[in-house]
């Protein structure tokens, strides 16, 4: 390890992250008895700009009046490009109960942009006495995003989690697809005819894990679009769980269980982990470094990988 250590994340369960557009109050309630981790309720791109200030309103009372259990509370606010953005902060922080937990600021492109809406936030909490200060999450989703990650990772002490935004980053990266996130048809290798697909976000997703771990933050994989492709849900979280992403986003409450289910270590894995430390701890013992497990080598950052499944196996179970 550097002499410099890495931070440790704010240890909270983040295996999904269910939308909804603060536009429909209706399904609120189905949000709140949802399964997800997280609930974002959204002012941003799901809201038609007609509809702003009411889903602003809508999401204000919905802060205060409904139950949202141990969930992490999260709302999208509109972008710093926009004339939205300011009042989605400066109304819910003077207007909405203190159950709110996080903004989500999207499309951010450098550290300022946590700067400016950090100032804006710590200004309001002092005129307002507000008791609970407000944590930040941001969406990578545009070239500049993803250029400046590790700045923007590093940019705020609020900061809790990183998600990747593959709707808008397709765009802004001038991608050649209407997809979000998934297997992309163009995205293939050829060997002796047969076609082998590759991974377009991998990229990304992993500029993120390394910053976010850099900095303590908690990387997350957004959206999934086709709601309706399970299978394909289930291999985008299988390899961002395999990246280091702590978890998922879900459009729509079909992908809760999918997400919950790839982003908890399942018993296998947790009792192998279980055994790989067992396994070092009698190797210590006998004053070796390295032992044999099930014929394979582990050492000492074994018990790290191991750790790191028992750990978010533990935090989970602790809800
Ligand atoms: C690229 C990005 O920025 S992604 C993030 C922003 N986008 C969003 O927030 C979109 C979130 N998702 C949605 O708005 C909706 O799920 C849609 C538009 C995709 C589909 O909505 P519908 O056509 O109503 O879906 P569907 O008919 O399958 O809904 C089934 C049930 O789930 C409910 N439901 C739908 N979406 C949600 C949701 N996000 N949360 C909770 N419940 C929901 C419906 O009310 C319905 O309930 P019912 O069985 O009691 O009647
Ligand atoms: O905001 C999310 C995205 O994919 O764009
Ligand atoms: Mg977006």
């Amino acid at each position: 390890m550097s002499f410099r250590i890495q931070p440790t994340p704010v240890s909270r369960p983040n295996r999904c992250q269910l939308f909804g557009p603060g536009s429909r109050p209706a399904i609120f309630e189905k949000m709140a008895a949802s399964a997800a981790d997280v609930i974002n309720l959204d002012l941003e791109d799901s809201v038609a700009p007609d509809d702003k200030a009411a889903a602003r309103a809508n999401v204000i009372q919905a802060i205060g009046d409904l139950d949202w259990g141990t969930k992490t509370l999260s709302v999208r606010i509109n972008g710093l490009d926009t004339p939205y953005w300011y009042r989605d902060v400066v109304e819910l922080l003077e207007k909405a109960s203190d159950r709110l937990d996080l903004i989500m600021i999207p499309k951010v492109g450098c550290g300022a942009d946590l700067y400016a809406v950090d100032a804006l936030v710590t200004a309001v909490e002092r005129a307002t006495g507000r008791g609970k200060r407000l944590g930040f999450e941001v969406i990578i989703e545009s070239a500049a995003g993803i250029a400046h990650v590790e700045e923007i990772a590093a940019a705020s002490p609020r900061l809790q989690a990183m998600s990747l935004g593959a709707a808008d980053f397709a765009a802004s990266m001038g991608m050649q697809t209407t997809g979000i996130g998934g297997t992309q048809e163009n995205y293939y290798m050829i060997r002796e005819g047969a076609k082998y697909w590759s991974d377009p976000w991998h990229w990304a997703q992993t500029a993120i894990v390394a910053a976010c771990r850099t900095h303590g933050v908690l990387p997350v994989d957004g959206p999934f679009g086709d709601f309706s492709d399970e299978e394909g849900f289930r291999a985008q979280a299988l390899r961002s769980a395999t990246l280091g992403m702590v978890g998922k986003w879900a459009i729509h409450p079909k992908q809760v269980a999918l997400a919950n289910e790839v982003f908890t270590p399942s018993e296998a894995a947790v009792s192998e982990a279980r055994e790989i430390l067992a396994a070092m701890e009698k190797a210590k013992a006998e004053g070796a470094g390295a032992t044999v497990y099930k014929g394979r080598l582990v050492d000492i950052a074994s018990i790290k990988q191991a750790e790191v499944i028992v750990r978010q196996a533990e935090m989970i179970a602790a809800g």
